[in-house]
């Protein structure tokens, strides 16, 4: 849970999603709302629910990652889901309430990820007492472990070779061939189990020092944490502060002008309802009651419209936002301004190899232009479009990088001409590499 003002919120998603200015407003109130409700007395509390999130855009314009952002700000329980996954061949029937249950299963990753933070400071104590087990034995003196406390934390000791018996996790299942019996799996032990029941398969490994306390402090934080504890914490979390993306919502639209309606895109919409309005869902880990996940649905609503949606639907899902079409302008400032700019990520990617690649603003104003232009030729991808340029205009580049160390490039317009000149100029080839 956070205490950010919508104002604040807003700011942060602003460091990774380029304009959708509504969008990101609609959310951040959605999660000051839930701050707001646990400041209330416990009575009211009960009585105030989401209010759950329509969301309408073309693809490729930030929807999910609004929303994904969101939920990391939040430290919340996130999923997203395809609705018309509920219709597919093979799916008819399939229950929705497995939705929740795998929004259970990613919140006990999550949990435990975030206990593991909070029991580190413990752990790394542990960690670095087996490393001085290892290095001056378990019956060295008091005073002797002293000595190599100091200069662990010096990191004097960071280059020593230890050996340390480590949770063995490279093989759950070992198997066993039996001489003579190529291929058999007559012999197989099921060795996980054997030693499972004695505390853990171990193994002997070698490394040194500094190596080492990665391992074990992971090791040590899984050994403080209490598997009760965390289920127990990622089932509040998800009842409280769970948030599902329910995408391609306009997909289960039993269309007004399709004689007849579509009877399985309906039930999905009914078999939905529940979820939405508040209901228990049985999961291994206990029931779940769905009454305060939030909901952010979303679609193109291209044919459908969003007063397709079942009536009880519409009113479950009462705040719209729309999303624009992203414009050659957006995609320079996608390029550039965002933390995880892509150019970013590829100067990152290829300084690893000693290369140094530099963007010119013309380079960046070509590579806006072509993706806009395909984008407006073959498909509207959105930002997805920009993934497909960069890999094409980095291709040769990517592969040979490690050859030419030290060497430096910039991608200017006639760099991204270079690469990508030739292609845009066919839409029958851009079409299948673009
Ligand atoms: N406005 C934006 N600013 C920065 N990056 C964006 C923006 N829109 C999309 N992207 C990038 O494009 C990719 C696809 O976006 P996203 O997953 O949000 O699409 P979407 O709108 O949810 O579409 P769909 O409904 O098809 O899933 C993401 O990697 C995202 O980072």
């Amino acid at each position: 849970m956070t205490d950010l003002t919508p104002r604040e919120i807003v700011s942060e998603l602003d460091r990774f999603i380029i304009g959708q200015g509504d969008a990101k407003r609609a959310v951040a109130v959605a999660l000051r709302n839930r701050w707001r409700r646990k400041q209330l007395p416990d009575d009211l509390r009960d009585e105030v629910y989401p209010k759950n999130i329509l969301m309408i855009g073309p693809t490729g314009v930030g929807k999910t990652e609004i929303s994904r952002r969101l939920a990391k700000l939040a430290r919340a329980p996130f999923i997203k889901v395809e609705a018309t996954k509920f219709t597919e061949v093979g799916y008819v029937g399939r229950d929705v309430e497995q939705i929740v249950r795998d929004l259970v299963d990613a919140a006990i990753a999550m949990t435990r990820e975030h206990m593991r933070e909070d029991v580190k400071a413990a752990a790394h104590h542990n960690a670095e007492e087996r490393v001085i087990d290892a290095i001056a034995g378990t019956d060295a003196r008091d005073g002797t472990r002293d000595m190599f406390r100091r200069k662990l934390k010096t990191g004097e000791l960071d280059n020593t070779m230890i050996e340390l018996d480590v949770a063995d996790t490279s093989n759950p299942l070992p198997m066993f061939d039996i001489p003579g019996q190529p291929g058999g799996n007559m012999g197989m032990l099921n060795l996980g189990e054997l030693f499972g029941k004695m505390g853990g398969r171990t193994q002997r490994r070698k490394m040194t020092v500094a190596e080492s306390y990665e391992v074990l402090i992971g090791e040590e934080a899984d050994k403080l944490l209490d598997d009760e504890a965390v289920k127990t914490a990622a089932l509040e979390a998800v009842e409280q502060n769970g948030i599902v993306f329910l995408d391609e919502i306009d997909k289960v639209c039993a269309r007004s002008d399709a004689r007849g309606g579509d009877v399985s895109r309906e039930g999905v919409q009914r078999d939905l309802l529940p979820l939405i309005e508040g209901t228990t869902v049985s999961t291994k880990h206990g029931p779940v009651k769905t009454d305060h996940i939030l909901f952010i649905a979303s679609g193109a609503f291209h044919i459908a419209k969003p007063s397709d949606l079942l009536p009880e639907l519409q009113g479950r899902l009462p705040i719209r936002v729309n999303l624009r079409a992203l414009t050659e302008k957006d995609f320079v400032r996608i390029l550039t301004e965002t933390d995880n700019a892509l150019t970013r990520q590829y100067t990152a990617l290829m300084a690893t190899e000693e290369v140094t690649v530099t963007f010119t603003d013309d380079g960046i104003a070509a590579l806006a232009r072509i993706a806009a232009e395909v984008n407006q030729s073959i498909e509207n991808i959105g930002a997805r479009r920009l993934y497909t340029v960069m890999e094409r205009v980095f291709e040769d580049l990517s592969f040979s990088a490690p050859d030419q160390p030290g060497q430096a490039v910039t991608v200017d317009a006639g760099f991204v001409d270079q690469h990508l000149g030739e292609l845009t100029k066919s839409t029958d080839l851009s079409r299948y590499v673009l």
